[in-house]
């Protein structure tokens, strides 16, 4: 017999009454939307949502703030202006400063494991020999409540040491090694709402839910265990401008504040994965100044925000999405720059992702495969990055080889590779057009990757092998805006010697036919099953909506938003 009254709100949130607790326990102006869950319920605490209540409410008018800048530079550049270096800070730049000291824990990060924050894989990330695991609630996942919450989940279970799985069908459990990597926590983008989670009528913002929920259970416990009194470690993705780095910086003393520990103990490594951000590095690194430890070069956003920056200069169109890589001109320079900026302040300089994964069942092509990789991570150690990303634990032993072969026995390079020939790169250099040419593999290959990309990440799956390479929400942007590009400007597909142009009914017949071969591909069952036919009506949506969409996944994200009781209605 129940023995306390409660009452339901609109949705499913219950708030406690007089005595017990069904439901999720809320502060006042908070409303969970999503499913009620026992395991759930432990993350979304009273305490645990008041603290993330609080940093909504403090930080969201700066937020909407960077938000409308962003919208503003948009205009900027689709009204003819190239991104650039900012002469208001230029003092910045020519300044002699460094960030805070590398922290010992993670001097040494020669290589990274990254993937999304499901239980089986946080377990072998951790295990996987790795010196730092990046635990991905961003590019790698599929944001949908489930998977979100769980990921909270794991990751207390992780930090506590106590995480484990049980695979039934292989009876194998899965435990933590002795030795573990470093785990660091990438929350969404400024750009991503939690529908799930209301605030003061509004969805939180989904990065600041990730990193309170994720900060206010594990700050103690990571500092005692992983972090040698410092922590928790973060990546920060897909910044545009400097001032969003300063809400970061500000988030964490605020979060520092309330934990009572000093200033300077959060650490953050930011992805340099928009086109906007590469001209304000020294900017980003300034504002994080006490919380840095150091950029990444996220290649495959660079070169989505790259199409999208330059949506209205069809002087400044990409080739096949295979061209675009860190031989172009415009890459290298970036990755360059990136690494003479980082070691002028004295912090990390981390590379990127190939994409290429194990290919389980054709030896000669998995070496060839991996025979990329080496490649990639030579070019990334020789040119002075500190530690590169590897997407698949298969990977890990030949990017450790090359980096501890050319490291000459030190945890990094900041000190060694300081690259003062890179000071005198450009604007020019930064924004060089790409060269290569146009298929009509390119488009159908686009096509192809970017519905079945959707159709996984509807399904709740953020990153996927599709034809031996990882595709996630980076790759799959990539896809979709250079097909938009394409279609916008009708450019004619000059690598094949055909000479045809793209265009609505060229792309219609490209979308059928690519259709008709994922369904031979992934059988008629699987098809069927799937959310093969959604994800196509999205995908072609975007390609030829006449104005591009910031976001993929903002479009996408409906179809994932779950409320409870079911049917209530969405965003
Ligand atoms: C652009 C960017 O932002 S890059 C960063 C974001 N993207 C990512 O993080 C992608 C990470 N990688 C992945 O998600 C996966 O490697 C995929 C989806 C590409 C391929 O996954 P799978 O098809 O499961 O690979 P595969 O079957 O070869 O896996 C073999 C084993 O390795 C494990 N594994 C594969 N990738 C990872 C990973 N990144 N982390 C931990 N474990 C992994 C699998 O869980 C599996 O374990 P098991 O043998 O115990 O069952
Ligand atoms: O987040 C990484 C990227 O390449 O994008
Ligand atoms: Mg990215």
């Amino acid at each position: 017999m129940v023995s306390f009254e409660t009452f339901l709100t609109p949705t499913n949130t219950v708030q406690k009454k007089s005595s017990g607790i069904i439901g999720y326990d809320v502060p006042e102006g908070v409303d969970i939307r999503g499913r009620y869950d026992p395991e759930f319920s432990k993350i979304l605490t009273r305490d645990a949502l008041t603290f993330v209540a609080d940093l909504q409410r403090e930080f969201r008018n700066h937020i909407k703030y960077a938000m409308e800048c962003r919208r503003e530079a948009k205009m900027r550049y689709n009204n003819g202006s190239l991104p650039g270096f900012d002469p208001a800070t230029k003092y910045i730049r020519e300044g002699e400063w460094v960030c805070a000291p590398v922290p010992h824990a993670v001097a040494d990060r020669r290589v990274e494991i990254t993937g999304p924050v499901e239980r089986k894989m946080v377990i072998n990330a951790l295990n996987s020999g790795a010196k730092v695991f990046m635990a991905d609630f961003e590019d790698a996942l599929s944001p949908s409540w489930e998977n979100l919450m769980r990921g909270h989940v794991n990751l207390r279970d992780a930090v506590n040491g106590t995480i484990t799985f049980h695979d039934q069908a292989r009876n194998k459990v899965y435990k933590l090694n002795d030795e573990i990597a470093k785990l660091f926590v990438r929350p969404r983008g400024w750009h991503l709402p939690e529908a799930h989670i209301f605030i003061d009528g509004e969805p939180a913002t989904g990065c600041l839910v990730d990193f309170g929920l994720y900060f206010f259970h594990n700050y103690a416990n990571f500092r005692k265990t992983q972090g040698q009194g410092l922590g928790p470690f973060f990546y920060l993705p897909k910044m545009e401008h400097s001032r969003e780095a300063r809400i970061w910086n500000n988030v964490f003393e605020r979060a520092e504040r309330w934990a009572g520990i000093e200033k300077g103990s959060i650490r953050a490594t930011v992805l340099i994965e928009t086109l906007p951000a590469v001209f304000q590095m020294n900017e980003i690194l300034y504002e994080l100044r006490d919380h840095s430890v150091g950029l990444n070069c996220g290649r495959w956003d660079y070169i989505f925000s790259y199409v999208k920056t330059f949506q209205a200069h069809p002087d400044r169109l990409l080739p096949d999405r295979v061209q675009v890589g860190m031989a172009q001109h415009f890459m290298r320079s970036y990755s360059d720059l990136l690494i003479h900026t980082c070691h002028k302040r004295g912090v990390h300089a981390m590379g990127g992702m190939a994409a290429q994964i194990p290919i389980r069942d054709d030896r000669a092509a998995n070496e060839a495969a991996l025979e990329l990789v080496r490649k990639d991570k030579l070019r990334e150690v020789k040119a002075g990055h500190d530690g590169t990303w590897a997407a698949h634990p298969g990977l890990i032993p030949a990017c450790m080889e090359v980096f501890t072969n050319n490291m000459a026995n030190a945890p990094n390079q900041i000190h060694s590779m300081k690259r003062p020939d890179a000071s005198v790169l450009t604007e020019e250099d930064l924004l060089q057009r790409p060269r290569g040419v146009r298929t009509m593999e390119g488009l159908r290959l686009n096509t192809r990757v970017g519905i079945q990309y959707l159709a996984a990440w509807m399904t709740g799956a953020g990153s996927v092998p599709l034809y031996n390479l990882m595709e996630d929400a980076a790759t799959a942007e990539i896809s979709r805006v250079q097909n938009w590009q394409w279609l916008k400007y009708g450019v004619e597909l000059d690598g094949d010697g055909l000479g045809v142009k793209v265009n609505l009914e060229l792309f219609g017949r490209v979308v059928e036919e690519e259709m008709a071969r994922i369904e031979r591909e992934v059988g008629k069952e699987k098809f069927k099953k799937g959310m093969y036919k959604e994800a196509c009506k999205l995908f072609t949506r975007q390609c030829t909506a006449p104005v591009l969409d910031d976001f993929l996944t903002l479009d996408a994200y409906n179809n994932i938003v779950m409320y409870h009781p079911i049917g209530s209605s969405r965003l």
